[in-house]
């Protein structure tokens, strides 16, 4: 067991939101040839309105797997999704989705990659045009907008990526370790950036990592999924005031208290040589 006595993980304080995903009962198995792997059972959790939810776990033990299926781009094996209470639909447009690769349309400019998704929703040009100009001042790359993706530095790059899932002001993100590719400085910057867009736009995250330490620092709660066949093994909430500094949070006893307390959780499910 965990050494709860150098971390008591707070209580969950009750939010009053509406859930805005909900997993319950959730599983999920592949079959490959004859064999059939169970990569989840059993899982329940919910994630409510403007939350920052972030998720850890072993390595393999299903976290990209969760998201598909909250995207409605994977269908459950048993268990139901919910989104605003009723079964996800497949694929979800309301939610958007970013990955550790930005996929950028390379012979587009930034506006252009920007602007992609308002176009394929068919939004008129004018409305275009102003929620284009809003994400470029939002993230930051006023006086890029005509610049080609191989111009840009990894991290301006994410910023065209942030800025192409805002555009069309989803309710949901989910974010699958999308800063794991950025040197640790980048990763600082970007961490602190995706902060301030998110307390503007009041959007729900689902944010899942390899980093704990990354996962602390921006999240409400930080849920820690067990091994395969994983489920919820811890839920965390992180009671670490708001707005962060996330470059003076290392400092902070309590941010390492719940950083060690969460080590000790996940280190029970991994064996010798296995990642996080
Ligand atoms: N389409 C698929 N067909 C068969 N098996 C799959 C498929 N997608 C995922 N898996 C298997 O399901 C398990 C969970 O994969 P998933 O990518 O969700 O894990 P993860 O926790 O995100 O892993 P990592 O932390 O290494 O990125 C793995 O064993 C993987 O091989």
């Amino acid at each position: 067991m965990p050494n709860a006595s150098t971390a008591m993980a707070p209580q969950a304080v009750q939010s009053m939101a509406q859930p805005k995903v909900e997993f319950q009962r959730l599983g999920k198995r592949f079959h490959r040839g004859s064999e059939a792997v169970t990569v989840m059972e059993g899982l329940d959790l919910t994630i409510r309105e403007g939350e920052f939810v972030c998720v850890v776990g072993p390595s393999g033990c299903g976290k990209s797997t969760l998201l598909n299926m909250s995207a409605g781009l994977m269908r459950a094996s048993a268990g139901k999704v919910l989104y605003d209470g009723a079964p996800v639909p497949e694929p979800n447009t309301k939610v958007g989705y970013i990955t550790q690769k930005d996929n950028l349309m390379p012979w587009r400019t930034v506006k252009a990659n920007i602007e992609l998704p308002l176009q394929i929703r068919g939004a008129a040009k004018a409305e275009r045009e102003q929620r284009v100009k809003e994400m470029i001042q939002l993230v930051g790359l006023a006086g890029f907008e005509k610049a080609l993706p191989s111009e840009l530095s990894g991290g301006m790059r994410k910023r065209v990526t942030l800025a192409r899932t805002l555009v069309y002001q989803p309710e949901v993100i989910f974010a699958d370790e999308p800063f794991g590719a950025l040197d640790a400085q980048l990763r600082a910057i970007m961490q602190q950036e995706l902060l301030r867009i998110w307390s503007a736009s009041k959007s729900t995250v689902v944010f899942i990592t390899h980093d704990i330490s990354e996962a602390v620092a921006l999240g409400d709660r930080v849920v820690v999924l067990s091994a395969r066949p994983s489920r919820v093994k811890v839920d965390v909430p992180i009671d670490l005031p708001r707005p962060r500094d996330l470059s003076k949070l290392r400092f902070q006893k309590r941010f390492n208290e719940l950083n060690e307390y969460l080590w000790s959780v996940l280190a029970e499910d991994l064996n010798a040589g296995d990642e996080v």
